[in-house]
């Protein structure tokens, strides 16, 4: 009886008769438009181009708004149940490896990289099976510092988290929410904790304002000395540091328990080499944490996101391992949450019609998008393997043999894959790893996986799993809106346009979907046309759209208020949700 019961529930909204309702009215008015701009097309030498621009403007919305109905039809909702889980495997779980990026240490500052990595080793987990990785583009020496720091607080934070199994396990996070759990612990050793902590980030941003790590620090590390007077984050030999390493029996809390994997990496950079980014520093820490941990399931998320919940990790596997889904899974997205943002921001930040309403759309499709952080992946998808049915993951994969090898000669292993010019001849960046030469290429490479004949699928538990940093200013909104729509535009216009490249390989309306966001820059084009010209027109005294009297302002006043009703009444739902 038990194992018949899926690990996974898939649940349709509520509500979908009365949106396909909708939606077909909708669309009955928008042929109506278009019907009564084809046919009411001004006579040479009145203004029939300006007319027709409206026609090309108007058509264009349609078929962009028939590409966003695609989401829309039926989304799903997934519900992962951990207690089934834990009933069927125990603790008899893959191992996971966990990989961060940062790039800066001045814009992404070492105390806050340090909370992530310690709710990330903080998880519901069994810490031999867990291995965290950083990769750092910067290549400084500050924030292997700072991550020295958090292999030795974690001694006390781990085992603080699990004895009184505090929420969030981000220390950053933690102790601004709570001012003094002392209904959980004395108040002693609540403050004792947190005064450990405070010292920790104190001596961390102090290191990072002088710019140098003390002397007597780094007599503790051998570490420390890769970096010389010549070495700048542009131009540097391959640093791999295994600060704490899961295999050695010394390697405990200051409870006696195992402590996960933790390991510093630092890709090599050189001028004449091209380093593609943080899709080039992923791939290097799929060869590096190869070598290491092996782990068959690789999660990545961005250095400002901590865990925000200590089951994601447990949430995620339910949907691998599904007896009757999981073999077709390749990876599991959780939405991107943002801890800083306000209700009154007005920019739409917050990203919900993406994260509540199209990636639950996308998932009835095929699968969410991947958007490059809060991600799980089967490693052997992420090194290009391609879809069938017999296959088979080896979900023992990944635990070394305990005498196997030293851990220098680990790391030396493992520098010679962070190397510039390994990738050279090989086919990483293209069929083998997260791809190349594409701003968003987390899109663009959970494009390739779908195509390969992967699903993915959407997790959007009520409490976040992740929680990040969002742009809150009109500045930061601006750029990083022109990324996403400069990149998925260029997707859009390269060899791998979605609807040539994934033709017989997935359905239409999945390719629809990506489209969404494939069509959001050319989009600006209709917009701008149709703000500008009717009022120009009314200059000089031509309207362009039917006189208030007229049945045919009927359509018009339908369409716009219907849609923009619905997605206010969408919008109030979510909010007081
Ligand atoms: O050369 C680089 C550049 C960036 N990063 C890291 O990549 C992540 C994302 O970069 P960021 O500048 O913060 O971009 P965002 O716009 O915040 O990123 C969103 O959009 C990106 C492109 O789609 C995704 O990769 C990210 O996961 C997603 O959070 C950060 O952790 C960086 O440290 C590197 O490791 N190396
Ligand atoms: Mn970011």
């Amino acid at each position: 009886m038990e194992r018949s019961r899926r690990l996974f529930e898939t649940e349709t909204h509520g509500g979908r008769a009365a949106y396909r309702l909708h939606a077909v009215t909708v669309a009955a008015g928008i042929l109506l438009v278009l019907y009564y701009r084809a046919t009411h097309v001004p006579a040479a030498g009145e203004g029939r181009a300006t007319w027709l621009g409206m026609l090309a403007a108007e058509l264009w919305y349609a078929a962009y708004w028939v590409v966003t109905q695609s989401v829309r039809w039926s989304p799903v909702r997934r519900r992962p149940f951990i207690d089934r889980l834990a009933a069927r495997h125990g603790e008899r779980l893959p191992c996971v490896d966990i990989f961060v990026c940062t790039a800066d240490p001045y814009s992404e500052p070492p105390s806050l990289v340090v909370s992530t990595i310690l709710s990330l080793m903080a998880y519901n987990y069994p810490p031999e099976k867990l291995s965290v990785y950083l990769s750092d583009d910067g290549g400084s020496i500050l924030t292997l510092y700072g991550m020295w720091e958090a292999s030795l607080f974690a001694k006390h934070w781990l085992p603080f988290c699990k004895r009184y199994n505090i929420e969030p396990r981000s220390p950053a996070a933690y102790f601004s929410e709570s001012d003094g759990h002392q209904e959980l612990c004395t108040p002693k050793e609540w403050s004792l904790i947190k005064d450990m902590f405070d010292k920790m980030t104190e001596r961390i941003d102090t290191a990072v304002m002088s710019g140098k790590v003390p002397e007597e620090i780094k007599a503790r590390h051998k570490g420390f000395y890769e970096w010389n007077q010549e070495i700048s984050s542009k131009n540097h030999q391959p640093i791999v540091q295994i600060l704490i390493d899961g295999k050695d029996q010394n390697a405990v809390d200051n409870e006696g328990k195992v402590l996960p994997t933790l390991v510093y990496m630092a890709r090599e950079k050189r001028p004449q080499h091209h380093h593609n980014f943080k899709a080039g520093a992923m791939n290097a820490l799929i060869r590096v944490s190869s070598v290491i941990s092996n782990s068959p399931i690789i999660m990545n998320v961005d250095c400002d996101m901590y865990s925000n919940n200590n089951d994601a990790v447990r949430d995620a596997l339910c949907f691998f391992l599904d007896e009757e889904m999981g073999h077709k899974i390749g990876f599991v997205q959780y939405p991107q949450n943002y801890n800083n943002l306000s209700k009154n921001n007005i920019y739409g930040n917050s990203l919900h019609v993406i994260n509540e309403v199209e990636m639950g759309g996308m998932d009835s499709l095929g699968g969410p998008m991947y958007i490059g952080t809060g991600c799980f992946h089967r490693r052997e998808i992420l090194c290009g393997r391609k879809f069938t049915e017999d296959y088979q993951e080896d979900w023992n994969a990944g635990i070394k043999d305990k005498l196997q090898e030293s851990i220098d000669e680990t790391e030396e292993k493992a520098k010679s894959l962070a190397a510039c010019t390994y990738e050279h001849g090989t086919q990483w960046g293209d069929e083998i790893g997260v791809k190349y030469g594409c701003v968003v290429e987390d899109v663009n490479t959970g494009f390739a996986i779908h195509c390969r004949g992967w699903e993915s699928v959407y997790n959007n538990p009520k409490k976040p799993a992740f929680m990040g940093v969002g742009p809150t200013t009109l500045a930061q909104t601006i750029l990083q809106h022109k990324r996403w729509s400069e990149g998925i535009f260029s997707i859009f216009l390269s060899k791998y346009n979605v609807f040539l490249f994934a033709h017989g390989k997935t359905k239409l309306q999945h390719q629809m979907g990506y489209h969404i966001y494939g069509l959001w820059a050319p989009n600006s084009l209709a917009t701008l046309y149709y703000v500008i010209i009717p009022s120009l027109a009314l200059l000089k005294g031509t309207s362009l759209f039917p006189e208030i009297t007229s049945p045919w302002i009927a359509p018009f006043v339908y369409v716009f208020c219907v849609k923009n009703m619905y997605s206010l009444m969408r919008h109030y739902h979510l909010e007081t949700r």
